[in-house]
């Protein structure tokens, strides 16, 4: 897959087949997009997902948003699925640009549409002017196929970026994994700790996660953790550990269950399946030892 962040960067003279929207998550409903978009594609059509990264606007208006993915994770996860991923930052170019324009002189005149997939509410261009409606009329004018893809819905609710953080904030971490058709995770390269847990028998490895990720709430967490492209459970804990740091530094361990090998320096990425109890600080070691235990054997009964 090629990835292009410049818009003067995509060069390519093919047709293409392209779905558009902020894809954050990349959720079952982009899901459904992205499968049409690559059946649409062929030898003389490629397939284009179009995001939108929010980052430049929320800088601007001097918001923290927080993300479901990052935009390395955007990457990784539709690589070898479609020809193409732009990654268009939302710069004030961007957003001032009429939905006509963007139109003729961005889908047309430079991805050559023959094929563009969009959800029911798609909105774009200079006051989100630009919809389905705009794209129909469009259409016949430019010789592209528009096609609108119903909303995935889950439980009767539309599946949205916004349904999935809720969820994740709230710590429910199966039903992120329904709406997002694959488990809610966090990367990190294995940095060192104080070396604390290898002394209370169980060692973790420590990863601070992306400060633009949205982060559950902190607790335990029964996890699913991949090493060297390999998958173990394991326990973690996302937090400060308020019993042994004052810092305030968010940190998730993970004990790996057998496992014993150093992954120092070594990215991995641990799926957080199900919340277990909220981190709490306890009045000794010995208690936060005891009381690890007591939640690593109960995630081996639960056998998540
Ligand atoms: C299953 C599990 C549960 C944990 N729960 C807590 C907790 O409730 N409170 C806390 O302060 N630290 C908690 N921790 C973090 C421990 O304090 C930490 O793993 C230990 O101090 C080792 O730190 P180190 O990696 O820096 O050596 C937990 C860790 C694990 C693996
Ligand atoms: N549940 C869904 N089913 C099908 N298409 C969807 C669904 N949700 C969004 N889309 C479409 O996917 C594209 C990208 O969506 P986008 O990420 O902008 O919206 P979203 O997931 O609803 O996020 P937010 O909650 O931030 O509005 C758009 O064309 C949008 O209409």
């Amino acid at each position: 897959m090629q990835y292009v962040r410049e818009l003067e960067c995509y060069q390519e003279q093919r047709k293409a087949a392209v779905t558009l929207g902020k894809f954050d998550g990349l959720h079952r409903g982009h899901q459904k997009l992205v499968s049409r978009v690559k059946a649409h594609a062929s030898k003389e059509v490629v397939s284009v997902v179009f995001a939108f990264d929010m980052a430049p606007l929320y800088e601007r208006l001097g918001k923290q948003k927080k993300s479901l993915m990052t935009g390395k994770e955007r990457y990784e996860h539709l690589d070898g699925q479609t020809d193409y991923l732009i990654d268009c930052p939302f710069t004030e170019e961007i957003s001032g640009m009429e939905a006509e324009t963007f139109i003729k002189e961005v889908l047309v005149d430079q991805f050559h549409a023959a094929y563009i997939a969009v959800g029911t509410d798609f909105h774009f261009g200079h006051e989100k002017r630009g919809d389905i409606h705009m794209l129909k009329q469009y259409a016949g004018i430019y010789g592209y196929e528009l096609e609108v893809v119903d909303k995935e819905l889950y439980q009767g609710r539309e599946i949205s970026s916004t349904y999935i953080k809720e969820e994740v904030r709230a710590g429910h971490m199966e039903v992120a994994r329904e709406l997002l058709g694959y488990p809610y995770a966090m990367s990190g390269v294995v940095e060192h700790g104080r070396k604390l847990g290898r002394k209370l028998g169980i060692p973790t490895m420590n990863i601070t996660p992306d400060i633009g990720k949205l982060a559950p709430p902190n607790g335990v967490y029964a996890c699913r953790v991949r090493i060297d492209g390999n998958y173990y459970q394991g326990i973690g804990n996302l937090g400060n550990k308020p019993t042994v740091d004052a810092d305030g530094k968010l940190i998730l361990e993970v004990n790996v269950f057998s496992f014993d090998r150093e992954t120092y320096g070594q990215t991995i990425q641990v799926e957080l399946l199900s919340f277990v109890r909220p981190e709490r600080k306890f009045a000794s070691v010995e208690e936060l030892k005891s009381q690890m235990e007591a939640d690593i054997a109960a995630i081996k009964r639960r056998e998540l």
